[in-house]
């Protein structure tokens, strides 16, 4: 009988894992392993497992007798699974054993010898079987050894591997805790974190809402700061107050008393106001009889008044020689030349005398006021509703501008300025009685028989006609002439010395112009009493004439020319007007024209005729005076007012 070694007995006695000595794997190390770590172990432990079985299988089930064929057959067979590799291990080696099936011929029993030749045949192929699987038998012996080594070799490793999976599970383990102890940190880091981020939020909100409390408190603090400041005013006031209620007591009394005055007073202001009005009413009729005292008087001395003003010498004018002037009386003035022989200066040749009476006399002494005094009646006229034309006739230099406009200062003003401020005065008086008067002021200048506004800087001015206001033909107006409203004395001041200028530039432009043209003023003013319920519209035109004197170069003949034909196409309606003509040549010239409504018979003049006292303008002077007497012979039919009723 061969020695079978009992493998899985001694493993299981030197302690090697095997089938029976194999312990489970220890759960708690299991659990600390990895998934793929536990998936290695096992299968690792799986396949240990299979070379067990099949260890125990080839040693267990060989068979201990072998009896006859069949038994070498089961041997053979049992060999063969033996030697079959096990799976992962390496083939072993295996030697063939080539068996050829025979048939024994059936050996009957007496024939002994047979029997025992075949006894002992059989005893060869039983003994070389013994042999083949002595040799098989060293062969596993050897590959058993070498296996055990392996195994025993495996097993160091597989206890290295062992005390290093140990090792790494305890490692693990340590890690395990180390993470767990991590995660622990981590959680309470995280959950501190949101803490933290939950107090960031409180804190935010807290911030904001101190925020709006500190504006809130700003708010407050202003508003507490000015009520404060109010309180104080207040407290200050109310001290002044408590004073105050203190006289207030005192006064009360002394009101009470006043209370009864008072009353007595009302009742007298009262009665004072009804006589006021009574002699308001009383006021306003003897204005209207003053108005129209005045008014026919002016009628009964006649609608045209001519006056004379004689012009002092200028301090570069003394040494001129003068003509003899005498004022006869305040009305007369007699002038007289003594003519020299021209063969000898010193002998008289004769003596040229002569007496003019006009309604007024204005000597050299005469002062600007004086003149205006004189003329009031005439604005006070235009004042009422009449038509009124002022002119100053003279020869150049004779002081017609200086009679119409004056010259600088209040006290130098001329009847023009000193007409707005009367008018103004007046005005005022006026509003009393109940009218509302409107005053509106052009200046136009007619040089060479054509009309330039004076209020317009534009040169080309070729486009004003003296037109017809209605189909009566009673009044005038001059086409695109600008007519600007004056409020008060200031406003026409301003006016005037606009158009002085514009006139000014023309005469630098056209030597000596302003001498050589007609300059008109014209005022028209426009009153309506609602009371009375009477309204009229008035015109004053206040004119300063060229230069009555003849010309002496060719542009001044041209120029003259036209003057002397405006002059004398006066001159010829004042005398058709003197002789009740039925036809006046108002339209023969641009003058004439111009003052119709001034001249005709619904109307008031006034007329200045300057002179000069020089030698050398006694000519001049002769002259001026007579034409001044022509228009003074002149009586035009009574003045009529331009009064109508307001509609209602
Ligand atoms: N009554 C007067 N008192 C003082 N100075 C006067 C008087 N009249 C005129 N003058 C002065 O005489 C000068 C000439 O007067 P003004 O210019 O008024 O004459 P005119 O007749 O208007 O001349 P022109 O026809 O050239 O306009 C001016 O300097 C003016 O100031």
């Amino acid at each position: 009988m061969s020695r079978i070694p009992k493998l899985p007995v001694a493993a299981a006695k030197e302690n090697k894992p095997g089938l029976l000595n194999r312990r489970p794997i220890s759960r708690t190390l299991v659990n600390g392993l990895s998934d793929a770590e536990k998936k290695n172990l096992l299968l690792q432990h799986t396949k240990t497992s299979d070379a067990d079985r099949k260890h125990l299988l080839q040693n267990n089930s060989k068979p201990t007798v072998l009896n006859g064929p069949s038994s070498s057959i089961t041997a053979a067979r049992l060999k063969r699974t033996a030697s079959a590799p096990a799976p992962g291990t390496a083939p072993a080696k295996v030697t063939k054993v080539e068996k050829k099936p025979t048939v024994a011929p059936k050996i009957p029993p007496y024939d002994y010898k047979a029997r025992f030749n075949d006894l002992l045949e059989k005893h060869r192929v039983v003994k070389n079987e013994y042999n083949d699987l002595k040799d098989k038998h060293t062969e596993v012996s050897d590959d058993y050894e070498k296996i055990k080594e392996s195994g025993e070799t495996s097993a160091r490793e597989r206890d290295m591997l062992k005390d290093k999976l140990l090792n790494t599970l305890n490692d693990l383990r340590e890690r395990t805790t180390a993470l767990e102890s991590i995660k622990l940190d981590y959680e309470i880091q995280k959950r501190e974190n949101e803490e933290l981020v939950h107090k960031t939020k409180v804190l935010a909100e807290v911030t904001s809402n101190l925020n709006k409390k500190t504006s809130d408190f700003d708010t407050l603090e202003a508003e507490f700061k000015e009520k404060t400041r109010r309180y104080n005013a207040l407290l200050a006031e109310s001290k002044v107050l408590k004073a105050q209620s203190e006289k207030l007591a005192t006064l009360s009394i002394d009101y009470d008393k006043l209370t009864v005055d008072y009353e007595e007073a009302k009742n007298k202001i009262l009665k004072y106001e009804a006589d006021v009005e009574k002699l308001q009413n009383i006021l306003a009729g003897m204005y209207q009889g003053q108005r129209d005292l005045r008014n026919t008087i002016q009628d009964l001395k006649g609608n045209i008044r001519v006056y004379c003003r004689v012009r002092p010498p200028l301090d570069s004018e003394m040494s001129k020689p003068l003509f003899n002037l005498n004022v006869v009386d305040a009305c007369t003035i007699e002038v007289e030349k003594v003519e020299l022989n021209s063969m000898s200066q010193s002998t008289r040749k004769g003596k040229s005398q002569h007496t003019f009476s006009f309604d007024g006399i204005f000597t050299p002494h005469s002062s600007q006021e004086t003149v205006f005094n004189e003329v009031s009646n005439m604005i006070q006229s235009a004042l009422d509703g009449y038509n009124v034309c002022i002119f100053a006739y003279g020869q150049t230099g004779s002081g017609k501008t200086y009679t119409m406009e004056g010259g600088c200062g209040s006290e130098q003003y001329g009847i023009i300025p000193r007409a707005f401020n009367f008018m103004f005065t007046c005005m005022e008086d006026l509003k009393r009685m109940g009218w509302q008067l409107s005053i509106t002021a052009s200046f136009l200048e007619i040089y060479n028989e054509v009309i330039y506004d004076l209020l317009n800087s534009c040169k080309d001015q070729s486009n004003h006609d003296i037109k017809m206001v209605n189909s009566k033909g009673t009044d005038l107006y001059v086409s695109n002439l600008k007519e600007e409203e004056v409020k008060s004395s200031h406003d026409f001041i301003k006016l005037m010395i606009f158009a002085q200028r514009n006139r000014q530039t023309a005469a630098t432009l056209n030597n000596e112009r302003s001498s050589r043209s007609h300059s008109v003023t014209q005022i028209k003013i426009s009153a309506i009493n609602e009371k009375l319920k009477e309204k009229y519209t008035s015109h004053l035109n206040l004119v300063d004439l060229a230069g009555s004197e003849s010309g002496k170069t060719t542009q001044r003949m041209d120029e003259t020319k036209h003057i002397n034909r405006s002059l004398s196409e006066l001159s010829k309606v004042i005398l058709s007007l003197q002789t009740n003509q039925s036809h006046i040549p108002y339209r023969n010239s641009k003058l004439t024209h111009l003052l119709m409504p001034s001249l005709g018979g619904n109307s008031k003049t006034l007329m200045l005729v300057n002179v000069n006292q020089f030698d050398e303008c006694f000519g001049e002077t002769l002259n001026s005076l007579r034409f001044a007497t022509k228009v003074n012979s002149c009586r035009t039919v009574k003045a009529k007012k331009n009064l109508t009723m307001v509609d209602t």
